[in-house]
C-alpha cells in the first residue's frame, strides 16, 4: 500500500480522543505521503464527505484536532480548502458535530490570513475577501494556492514581500478602477454594472435600516456614508434629521443619478465625488460613520479603519455592511474575527449584532452574475473607541 493511501487510511482511523496522532503522520509524510491528495469518490462517500474532499476534510471530520493541525501546519494542506462543492473543513468539522474543531480551524484561518496578509501574499482573485458582491470570497481563493490560506508562507526575502505587496494593492486599485468605468443600470431595487455584478440590492434595505439608526441614534448629529449605491442608507439617514450628512461616491453615473434626483439640495447633505480614498483630506469628523463600498477588499476596508479614528468623535459610532464571505458560513466567520482583531488593534472594539435574514431565493439574484449573500444570519458590526 501506497504511504498515501496509508496515510488516508491512519487519518480515517482517528477519533477525537486519540493522542500523539501528529508522529505517525509525520512519519508517512517522511516516507512520501502526498498530503495534497483529494479522495476518490468512493471513499469521500464512505466517509460522508462530498466529491473533491481532502485529507483536511476528513481530518475535521473525524473530529481529532491533533490531526488537523499537523495537516495544516507539517503538511501544509491550506485552511481554507474546499470539496468540488465549496463545502470546507469548517463546515465538514461542524457537520460531523465537532464544533470545537470548528472553532479552532477559525482561529487557524484567522492566524493564517494574518501572516500572509503580513507577507502581502493575499492574492486579488476575483473574490477574495471581496466587501461586497463581485464574487464567491475565501473559497475561491482557496483554489490558488497560497492566496488567502494554507500554510505556505515561509520562504520569501523581505524585498520579495514588499514588491508582492505593492502588485497586490496595485491590482486591488485596478480592480476598484475597472468598476468605476463600467456603465450602471438602475432599476427597482437593484443596481447592476455591465459585467452583471450586483452592486446594491434592494434586500438589504432592512439591514440599511438598522445601520442607519445604529449610526445615528438621535436626530442632530453629523454623519457619515461612505458608498451611495441606490441610496437605501442614505434614505434611512435623512430621515433620522442629521444636523450634517456627508456622502461619498465615486461612480460616475451615481453621481449623476444622485445629482438627478436633488440630493446635493437635501438639508445638511454634503457630497464628495471621488473614491474614499482620494478625499479623505476633506473629511472632517463625524458622531457617525458608516462604510459600504463596491469591487473593494478587505484590506481596503482596513485602510478605511486606519484612517477612521482620525474622523470618529470620541463617543461617536462605525459600522460597515458586513458582506464578507457572506456565502460561506466558515470563511464570514474567520472574516468576522479578523476585521474584530484589526480593529481592537486601532483601539477600537467592536459589537455584532444578529440580525436574521430571510431565505432570498433565486429570483433575487436572476440575471446578476453572483449571489454575494446566502447566510441566515447578518453580524451587524457596532464599532466605538475603547475608552
Ligand atoms: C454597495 S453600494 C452602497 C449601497 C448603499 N449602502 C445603499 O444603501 O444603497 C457601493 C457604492 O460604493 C461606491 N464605491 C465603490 N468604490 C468606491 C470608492 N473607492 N470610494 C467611494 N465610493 C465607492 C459604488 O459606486 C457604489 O455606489
Amino acid at each position: 500500500m501506497s504511504a498515501t493511501q496509508r496515510l488516508i487510511e491512519f487519518v480515517a482511523g482517528t477519533a477525537p480522543s486519540d493522542k500523539r496522532t501528529r508522529e505517525p503522520i509525520c512519519k508517512l509524510l517522511a516516507d512520501g505521503a502526498d498530503a495534497g491528495v483529494t479522495l476518490d469518490v468512493a471513499a469521500a462517500t464512505q466517509h460522508g464527505l462530498g466529491e473533491g474532499a481532502t485529507l483536511l476534510h476528513l481530518a475535521a471530520r473525524r473530529g481529532n484536532w491533533e490531526t488537523v493541525q499537523t495537516l495544516l501546519q507539517d503538511a501544509h494542506i491550506p485552511w481554507n480548502s474546499v470539496d468540488a462543492a465549496g463545502v470546507s473543513a469548517g463546515e465538514a468539522a461542524l457537520r460531523a458535530g465537532h464544533a470545537d474543531v470548528y472553532e479552532q480551524l477559525v482561529d487557524a484561518g484567522v492566524r493564517a490570513e494574518f501572516v500572509l496578509a503580513a507577507l502581502g501574499q493575499r492574492v486579488v482573485e476575483d473574490g477574495e475577501l471581496v466587501i461586497e458582491g463581485t464574487a464567491a470570497t475565501l473559497h475561491a481563493a482557496g483554489e490558488a494556492g497560497a492566496a488567502g490560506g494554507g500554510g505556505e508562507s515561509g520562504g520569501d526575502d523581505a524585498g520579495d514581500d514588499q514588491a508582492d505587496a505593492g502588485d497586490a494593492a496595485e491590482a486591488r486599485a485596478v480592480a476598484n478602477a475597472q468598476y468605476l468605468t463600467r456603465k450602471l443600470t438602475f432599476s427597482e431595487g437593484r443596481l447592476l454594472d455591465s459585467d452583471g455584478n450586483a452592486v446594491m440590492m434592494g434586500w438589504e434595505a432592512p439591514l440599511m435600516e438598522l445601520h442607519a439608526k445604529t449610526i445615528a441614534p438621535t436626530a442632530g448629529l453629523d454623519v457619515l456614508n461612505v458608498g451611495f449605491g441606490l441610496g437605501i442608507m442614505d434614505t434611512y439617514l435623512q430621515a433620522l434629521s442629521p444636523a450634517s450628512h456627508t456622502i461619498i461616491e465615486a461612480h460616475p453615473d451615481v453621481y449623476q443619478k444622485m445629482l438627478a434626483d436633488g440630493w446635493d439640495k437635501k438639508p445638511g447633505v454634503r457630497i464628495l465625488f471621488g473614491r474614499w480614498q482620494d478625499v479623505v483630506d476633506q473629511l472632517e469628523t463625524y458622531d457617525g460613520v458608516f462604510f459600504d463600498t463596491f469591487g473593494e477588499y478587505y484590506d481596503e476596508l482596513k485602510e478605511f479603519h486606519q484612517i477612521l479614528p482620525n474622523h470618529l468623535r470620541e463617543t461617536g459610532v462605525y459600522s460597515f455592511f458586513n458582506g464578507l464571505a457572506g456565502t460561506n458560513q466558515f470563511f464570514h466567520d474567520v472574516s468576522c474575527r479578523m476585521a474584530d482583531l484589526d480593529l481592537a488593534e486601532i483601539g477600537m472594539r467592536t459589537e455584532f449584532v444578529e440580525v436574521e435574514v430571510d431565505s432570498l431565493g433565486d429570483d433575487v439574484w436572476r440575471d446578476t452574475k453572483r449571489a454575494y449573500w446566502s447566510l441566515p444570519i447578518y453580524r451587524l458590526p457596532i464599532v466605538r473607541f475603547d475608552l
